[in-house]
């Protein structure tokens, strides 16, 4: 088992197999085009599979694929039936943007994955462009349709902007409500790779929307998700996440490996130990205690809105969220 030094088991592992996206949203990425890490840095699926099994007998029980957009990634069915089949009982599941699912949902449920979580902050096509960058909503929302044709579970993220898609609160959780789909309003956390001018909704704000229209009751924590949830009289239950406070950062549960192989203990700070050497080298021990000492350095908690107010340097689109 994994045990971190504030006595927090570690058994989420988040991998980005990607930072390329098709997306430019404008709370992720920079507006002007940058260059990426080459494709030849990026560890293959073989090389990143040998470090999730050493994660896997080290007690991970909880995999999430994530990127930039997983999806971008070729034969990624391939790479998630290789977890699948090394370990079945894995909670198995990927964040995505959607707007490649149609044509993929069907291959990824086949090969393994139980669940998705996808990211919608407007119903609105014009709004969506101007989030993402290009005309992106036809493709989402028919993503997001054949993934729970085929069976997947899905949840919703959405992200919460004044002047963007705060009006949009109430229609994006009575979509998701209709589909018994389970959706989270993330509080937009500042990082400078974002664009300068964003301001994001806090938690008392998009509750005070809520209960214009809704009744509903405080359910605090589920487990070890970073999200607080509210239940209906209906039983429907919808998430806010608020990195501004650290309350999820008690039962913090999880470490990031990135496409190049950095395992990262916390979302908010720069330090990561590299795990790529190791792998390559076919020195499993090594790689074992990498994992180890991330997990024995994992910070207590953020330092988002702290008293000097901090940002972090991180980029979501590397880490993956
Ligand atoms: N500050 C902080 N935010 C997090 C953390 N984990 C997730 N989030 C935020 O929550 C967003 C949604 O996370 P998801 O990728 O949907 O994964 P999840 O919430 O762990 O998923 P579930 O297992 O379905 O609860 C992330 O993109 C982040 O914005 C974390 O450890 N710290
Ligand atoms: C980095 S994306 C990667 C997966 C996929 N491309 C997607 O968008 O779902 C994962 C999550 O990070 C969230 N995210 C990215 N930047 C954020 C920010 N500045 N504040 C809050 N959430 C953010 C997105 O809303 C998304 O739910
Ligand atoms: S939030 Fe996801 S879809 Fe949007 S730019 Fe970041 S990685 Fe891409
Ligand atoms: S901010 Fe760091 S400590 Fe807090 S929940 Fe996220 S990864 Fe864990």
């Amino acid at each position: 088992m994994l045990i971190d030094s504030y006595d927090r088991v570690v058994d989420y592992l988040r991998v980005s197999v990607t930072e390329r996206c098709n997306f430019r949203c404008q709370y992720c990425m920079p507006e002007k085009p940058f260059s990426w890490v080459p494709k030849e840095n990026l560890l293959s699926f073989e090389e990143l599979f040998e470090f999730m099994k050493v994660a896997i007998d080290e007690g991970v029980k909880k995999i999430r694929i994530t990127g930039g957009e997983p999806l971008l990634r070729e034969d990624l069915d391939k790479f998630i039936k290789m977890i699948y089949d090394y370990e079945p009982s894995i909670d198995l599941a990927m964040t995505t943007n959607a707007f490649l699912l149609k044509g993929t949902a069907q291959r990824l449920k086949n090969a393994g994955l139980k669940r998705i979580n996808v990211s919608i902050d407007t119903l609105k096509p014009e709004v969506a462009q101007a989030i993402a960058g290009k005309d992106v909503l036809k493709n989402v929302l028919e993503g997001v349709e054949e993934a729970r044709k085929v069976g997947l579970k899905v949840k919703v993220n959405m992200v919460p902007m004044k002047n963007m898609n705060a009006d949009e609160i109430v229609d994006v959780l009575e979509y998701c409500k209709e589909r018994d789909m389970s959706v989270r309003f993330i509080e937009y956390m500042e990082n400078k790779f974002a664009k300068a001018d964003i301001s994001g909704l806090k938690s008392p704000e998009l509750l005070d929307i809520l209960r214009q229209k809704f009744e509903f009751e405080d359910e605090g924590f589920d487990g070890s998700s970073p999200s607080h949830y509210y239940r209906m009289i209906d039983g429907y239950r919808f998430g806010i996440i608020e990195p501004y406070g650290d309350d999820f950062c008690k039962q913090c549960n999880r470490i990031r490996l990135t496409a190049e192989g950095n395992l990262i203990p916390c979302l908010y700070f720069d330090e990561a130990m590299s795990i790529a050497e190791s792998i390559k080298r076919g020195d499993i021990k090594g790689a074992a205690a990498v994992l180890k000492e991330v997990v024995r350095t994992k910070p207590e908690k953020n330092r988002w809105g702290g008293e000097d107010d901090e940002a972090s340097n991180r980029a979501f689109y590397e880490t993956g969220g």
